[in-house]
């Protein structure tokens, strides 16, 4: 049984703004469901509707097998806990911490064991005799979310916890928290637009973009063997390598190549991938290459290997990031932004195509080059592809490079930014 259900669940604001859409989330029992995405695309709307302090415009919400769309927040059982945990400021922290336990009208004695037992575990033992003014932004938010969490609440919904905290608090407290949560066993939904966050904590990740539930998954299933481009692109750092090209199915070679402008890839009928990709014969799709499937080398295979000139070279401590510039099209994700699913082109209709693909996604940090000069193909924005190297060791800014491309690892888009193969969940 889902502790949390979100039956169609619709949210039209006054004014008319859609933050959510036709949403189907089952929460299950105990389980930490973290919900990524971009900013305005929803997450607080839906962990305010789960907490009854917005109602749905359409749709159901059952909480532990019982319908609770009309139930009123305190008969809710949940706890939540914002960006910044408000405390009552002149109360202690152990006052702090008993206070719902006070309205509640528990035993002080009990009282007095639980926030010490829950002081414990948060690490703020030390400051139960003191004023919430006295204690650090980690401190406080570790005080709020145990304020929250003490007096068990069945669903436990935080919002964005961690984003007023340094990196290094955000790292600690991260940890805690998902200790924390599943210690306690208790149903979790965890907002954030942070991909790191996402990943480190979720038992899943459901990942929404514009209102709508655009993939949902366990951490390794969504970076690995994502639905769409959107959840490729908006999961890794560096962020995937998104390129334009067209499939051709080749019957009598037995093997299906994707033209990236002048450069090809190559899978053979034995890749399993192939019978799916062959449907798409003439028509251009989304080809994700995650920068650590390329590698540099000497003598890459046929049909596994892209070319360029090492643009530039970037020091990141624990690695080194090569930007390599291609005649390949990339399809570049700042431009990326709703597309109208009805719009359909010709085969081989590419700049129209990419014109489309520019408008899908919009998430993005990336900043595309100028425009290309004359002897670039077409209407394709030509850009870098980044390559993740361990070493920077022997590589000449300037000077032409070969890349391996892992082709088992190589992700496939439709027009749509939908994966040709199936995924696996
Ligand atoms: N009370 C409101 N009235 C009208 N529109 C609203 C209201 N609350 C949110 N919205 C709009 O609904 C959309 C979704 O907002 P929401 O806060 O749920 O997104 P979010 O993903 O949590 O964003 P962020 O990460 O920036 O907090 C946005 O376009 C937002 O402007």
């Amino acid at each position: 049984m889902a502790a949390v259900s979100l039956e169609s669940v619709s949210k039209v604001y006054p004014g008319g703004v859609r933050a959510v859409s036709d949403l189907r989330l089952h929460v299950r029992d105990g389980e930490l469901m973290v919900l990524l995405g971009p900013s305005g695309c929803g997450k607080s709307t839906i962990l305010r509707i789960i907490a009854g302090l917005e109602e749905p415009t359409s749709g159901e919400l059952w909480l532990d097998g019982q319908l609770a769309t009309d139930l009123p927040p305190r008969e809710r059982n949940i706890a939540m806990v914002f960006q910044s945990g408000a405390l009552y400021p002149h109360r202690s922290i152990q006052g702090n911490l008993a206070f719902p336990l006070e309205l509640a009208g528990e035993d002080p004695d009990e009282i007095r064991a639980k926030v010490v037992e829950l002081s414990r575990a948060l690490q703020i033992e030390q400051t139960l005799d003191r004023l919430p003014g006295s204690l650090s932004g980690g401190q406080r938010q570790r005080v709020a979310m145990g304020r929250a969490i003490i007096r068990e609440p069945s669903v436990f919904l935080m919002d964005e916890p961690l984003s007023n905290l340094d990196a290094a608090l955000r790292t600690d407290l991260r940890l805690e928290i998902g200790a924390l949560v599943r210690g306690l066993g208790v149903t979790t939904v965890y907002v954030t637009h942070d991909q790191v966050e996402a990943l480190t904590l979720a038992d899943r990740i459901a990942v929404l973009r514009d209102g709508r539930l655009e993939d949902l998954g366990t951490p390794t299933q969504v970076y690995e063997d994502p639905a769409t481009a959107f959840t490729a692109a908006f999961l890794g750092a560096p962020q995937i390598n998104l390129l334009a090209g067209t499939v051709y199915a080749h019957l009598g070679e037995g093997s299906v190549t994707i033209d990236l402008g002048g450069q090809e890839l190559r899978l053979p009928w034995t890749d399993p991938r192939v019978e799916h990709l062959a449907h798409h014969h003439g028509f251009p799709i989304i080809v994700g290459v995650r920068a650590d499937a390329l590698h540099p080398v000497s003598d890459p295979e046929e049909g596994a290997e892209l070319t360029g000139r090492l643009r530039a070279l970037e020091y990141h401590g624990h690695e080194w990031l090569a930007h390599v510039e291609t005649d390949v099209p990339v399809v570049d994700r700042d431009e990326l932004e709703a597309a109208p699913r009805d719009q359909r082109e010709t085969p081989r209709d590419e700049s129209a195509f990419l014109d489309r693909v520019r408008s899908m996604l919009r998430l993005g940090s990336r900043r595309a080059e100028p425009e290309p000069p004359s002897d670039h193909v077409g209407a394709h924005r030509r850009s870098d592809l980044v390559v993740r190297l361990r070493s920077g060791h022997g590589q000449k800014v300037g000077a032409p490079m070969r890349l391996a491309v892992d082709v088992s690892r190589v992700l496939f888009f439709d027009r749509e930014g939908r994966r040709i193969d199936p995924v696996q969940r």
